[in-house]
């Protein structure tokens, strides 16, 4: 295999030379023998700041390809105890030894085998689940891995199913009834956290986030993870529910399981989705730290990036409800001429964007109340 040296963040790496495995001029990082995303940058940037709070003793990077992520924690983020990089592809195994060696890191333990294998063996404070596509053939092995209080860190790029374009994918591997509604760009992540939520009470565990993020076509979400089964039933209980938009005047609410499905502002029948998660998307404390330490990072190629996701993530993160999608609400209102969204913003008071959507509004007041001032500033 034809080696090329790149750069991320602070290390050096060797991954297949795109030029190798070119088809008709075009490159997919999927076709060369171990994969390399560069568009996954942000996501491992973000990971970087994430791990170097939480300094856990032992990082495994189950699903490491080229190696780049542990590596990246271990060299950026924080010395651990114990590196573990793990590939069932023999070939990434062999180059996660190059690129280890490469970067001076000698205690790293690498294995070649199938991830919920190794995730059956042995136990770690930090797991990071990086898969193609859905992360949910590794959320049972990765949860029973985690020693008490410890992080996973799971990537979803099977956005399909999550946001209700493959409702029947969302069926079998979600166990949700999905479609596509004004804001499901957010209730993809809570439908991700609610399976999370159910696999791990199997184990009388559960988990809450830590952050998490939508970017590109991916979510990436840390949770972390208790002990208990009373912990999992208050979990359920309090924070898995059903989520109804009304087809008719875009109202949006959870609801519980066997609720009333009619819209109470127009009375048309509800769409229902779920089960799903209704909790914060973020440990606002840990966020705070976020905040925080970002500027430590400056480094970063994506830098400008993350301090633009997470100023917009500070100011949603205060309101409990669903962003309302103003241009979605507007057609159904058959509004014509869309608002500006800063002077929807100005007009609400307590507004902010969201990151999920460029013309999304989070706010804990009433529907009627975004009514009102997307009517009134047409
Ligand atoms: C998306 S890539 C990982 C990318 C890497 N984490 C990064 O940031 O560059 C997914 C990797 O998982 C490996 N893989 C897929 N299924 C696996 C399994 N069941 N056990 C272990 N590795 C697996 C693939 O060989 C591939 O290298």
């Amino acid at each position: 295999m034809k080696l090329k040296e790149v750069t991320e963040g602070k290390v050096r790496i060797f991954v297949p030379d795109p030029k190798e495995y070119m088809i008709e001029g075009k490159f997919d990082p999927s076709w060369a023998p171990v994969f390399y995303n560069p568009k996954m940058t942000f996501n491992r940037d973000l990971s970087v700041i994430v791990v170097s709070l939480l300094k856990p003793k032992i990082i495994l990077d189950a699903l490491s390809a080229t190696g780049i992520r542990g590596i990246r924690y271990y060299v950026e983020s924080w010395k651990s105890e114990q590196l573990i990089l793990n590939d069932k592809n023999s070939t990434a195994a062999s180059l996660i030894q190059i690129n280890v060696k490469n970067n001076g890191i000698e205690n790293a333990k690498i294995y070649n085998k199938d991830a919920n294998a190794l995730l059956y063996e042995i136990k770690s404070e930090y797991i990071d689940i990086d898969p193609f596509g859905s992360p949910v053939p590794f959320i049972l092995s990765s949860i029973n891995a985690t020693i008490r209080n410890g992080i996973v860190a799971f990537t979803a790029t099977d956005l399909s199913p999550l946001e209700g374009s493959s409702r029947t994918s969302c069926r079998r591997k979600y166990d949700a009834i999905n479609y596509k509604l004004s804001s499901s760009k957010e209730l993809g992540l809570r439908i991700l956290i609610g399976k999370i939520i159910r696999e791990a009470a199997t184990l009388e565990k559960t988990v809450h986030p830590l952050f998490s993020f939508y970017a590109d076509y991916y979510y990436r979400l840390f949770v972390i993870v208790e002990s208990g089964a009373r912990k999992a039933d208050e979990n359920i209980n309090k924070n898995l529910k059903y989520f109804g938009e009304c087809p008719r005047c875009g109202f949006q609410t959870f609801v519980d399981e066997n609720c009333k499905t009619k819209c109470p502002i127009c009375g048309e029948n509800f769409i229902i989705i779920g089960p799903l998660y209704i909790g914060p998307l973020h440990n606002m404390e840990f966020l705070k730290r976020m905040i925080d330490t970002y500027s430590d990072f400056n480094y970063l190629s994506s830098f400008n990036r993350i301090q633009k996701l997470l100023n917009v993530i500070e100011k949603e993160a205060k309101y409990k409800s669903v962003f309302y999608n103003i241009s979605k609400l507007a057609s159904k209102l058959k509004v014509s001429a869309i608002p500006p969204i800063d002077s929807i913003l100005e007009c609400l008071g307590d507004a902010s964007k969201t990151h999920f959507a460029p013309t999304g509004i989070r706010t804990d007041k009433g529907y009627e109340e975004i009514i009102r001032c997307v009517k009134s500033l047409r």
